[in-house]
């Protein structure tokens, strides 16, 4: 799903109103796809308190109220007392509820939160474009103090679509924000997706033609684009037509890293799988994993990485730092030109010695927010990182796969794709080694490096959803979330 920035949403919203459908009854669909929603969601309560500001997004809330009343809901609508310059809309939806002597409209400053409604903000949406006066800000301060369910609509008020704000700027705190036809890209950030709560995008048909024909850099993992990614296996094949996997790691002490690695990639698909490990990890390894092949280096970590034909590696989980190994890493790197994944310690190696031009074009690295900063420097936010990323990429022709509570995979052609699945019980030693197995083994496969990144932080998520259904957030492991890459195969298929 491509991500627009708020000029764009506007022009696609002005094409869609020259082609046919009028602005007031655009906003009518609008209303009625979160009215609609809300009735379905939130049955049992009783009554809603609606916030209103003067532009188009004011406008929307003025119409929930409306249709949410025709429901059966006990509805209040506030707005501000000191202001009465409404949009030409949402002057006509004002008008509509003035009509409804049900609806109790009042000034801002009449609020009291003397009963259970929840409360919905229609304050402010994509039109937002400066910091918000004082008085909105004590309003959203006073709001976000109240404990109820919370409901913004669009945007919550005091985020702008796609940029950062300031650290100390008010937002209001959303449990649910039903935000139109697109995510935005603040809802993916962490700074600013923390006032969101759970997104809900609601389609209202905005023009097609108008939004395959924009171009964008940015985009949301869906599941439409997984469908056209994943390729099912066919029954006229053989392991070779599958791929040959290479998972270099393990040291003494951290020989479940690659084999976690190992196991997910062959949980994933891959047709031939290897080990490259130190022999003190032999035995674990072949007896966990016997499906996989084993290739000592050294006693207890790695010194050396053998070069095989036709192979995918996946170099860096639990491998260390030892002297010999850097010195393996190197010399590998040296004589290798195909593409390779490259996580933790191998990612730490490089940045150390500052070799990053001996990595492959088209290979992949997989850092987290720590790893990402000592390879290419400290930034400011999560915005001026995913830039700095794409600048990266395209430097080095490699994909950047940006870990974080919404990974990014940033491309060599300075596309970035946003991942939605995934959960919390996944920030846990070893969540790493498994993405590096899954993205082995699907490149292995031969799916395009962007598409084996896209579906392997997706399948990745997607599997940890899986595993925190059954084990919860807290209890999940890293090993649970393998054992759930086949479902999400199945979910698939
Ligand atoms: N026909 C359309 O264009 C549609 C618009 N929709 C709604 O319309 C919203 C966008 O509406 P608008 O463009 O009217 O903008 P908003 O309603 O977000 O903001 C209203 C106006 O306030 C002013 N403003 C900006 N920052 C301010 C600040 N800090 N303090 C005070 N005033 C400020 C701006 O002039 C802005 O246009 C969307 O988020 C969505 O909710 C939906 O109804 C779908 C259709
Ligand atoms: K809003």
């Amino acid at each position: 799903m491509k991500i627009l920035s708020s000029s764009q949403i506007k022009q696609c919203d002005s094409v869609t109103i020259g082609k046919g459908i009028s602005s007031i009854d655009l906003m009518e669909r609008a209303a009625k796809a979160c009215s609609d929603w809300i009735e379905i969601n939130f049955k049992i309560n009783k009554g809603f308190s609606i916030f209103c500001g003067n532009g188009n997004n004011g406008g929307d809330g003025f119409a929930i109220a409306r249709m949410l009343y025709e429901k059966g809901f006990d509805i209040d609508v506030f707005i501000d007392e000191n202001n009465f310059k409404f949009s030409d809309d949402s002057k006509i939806n004002l008008d509509r509820i003035k009509k409804i002597s049900g609806i109790g409209i009042k000034g801002f400053s009449e609020f009291e939160n003397n009963r259970e409604s929840v409360i919905i903000d229609a304050l402010f949406g994509y039109g937002l474009n400066r910091e918000l006066s004082d008085d909105f800000n004590d309003l959203i301060e006073k709001l976000n103090e109240i404990h109820t369910s919370k409901i913004s609509i669009d945007i919550p008020t005091g985020l702008f679509a796609d940029r950062i704000i300031d650290e100390h700027s008010t937002v209001f705190k959303a449990d649910f924000t039903l935000t139109f036809q697109f995510y935005k890209r603040s809802f993916l950030h962490p700074e600013t997706g923390r006032f969101c709560g759970k997104i809900i995008v609601l389609n209202i048909d905005l023009d097609e033609d108008f939004i395959n024909g924009t171009k964008t850099d940015y985009f949301v993992i869906d599941e439409t684009l997984i469908k056209n990614i994943y390729k099912p296996r066919k029954e006229f094949s053989h392991k070779g037509t599958y791929g040959k996997s290479i998972l270099v790691g393990g040291s003494y002490g951290k020989i479940g890293a690659v084999l976690m690695s190992t196991l997910s990639a062959l949980r994933t698909g891959s047709g031939l799988t290897f080990t490259i490990a130190p022999k003190c990890g032999n035995t674990v390894l072949q007896s966990q994993i016997p499906e996989a092949m084993f290739i000592d280096s050294g006693e207890n970590h790695i010194n050396k990485i053998e070069i095989q034909e036709k192979a995918v590696y996946g170099i860096g989980p639990g491998l260390g730092k030892e002297k010999e190994t850097r010195k393996a890493l190197l010399e590998f790197l040296e004589n290798y030109t195909g593409p390779i994944v490259l996580d933790a310690d191998a990612i730490n190696i490089l940045a150390e010695t500052q070799r990053l031009n001996l990595i492959p074009e088209n290979s992949v690295i997989t850092p987290h927010p720590l790893e990402f900063e000592r390879l290419f420097g400290k930034t400011e936010n999560s915005f001026e990182k995913i830039e700095l990323a794409k600048q990266k990429a395209e430097e080095l022709q490699i994909f950047i796969i940006l870990k974080d509570h919404h990974t990014a995979v940033v491309t060599p052609g300075k596309k970035v794709f946003y991942n939605i699945t995934g959960n919390s019980g996944m920030a846990k030693g070893g969540s790493g080694d498994v993405l590096t197995g899954i993205l082995t083994s699907l490149i292995s496969q031969r799916y395009e490096i962007e598409e084996a990144c896209i579906f392997g932080v997706w399948l990745h998520g997607k599997a940890g959803d899986l595993a925190a259904e059954e084990f919860s957030k807290e209890a999940m492991l890293p090993t649970d979330l393998i054992n759930k890459i086949g479902d999400v195969f199945k979910y698939l298929s």
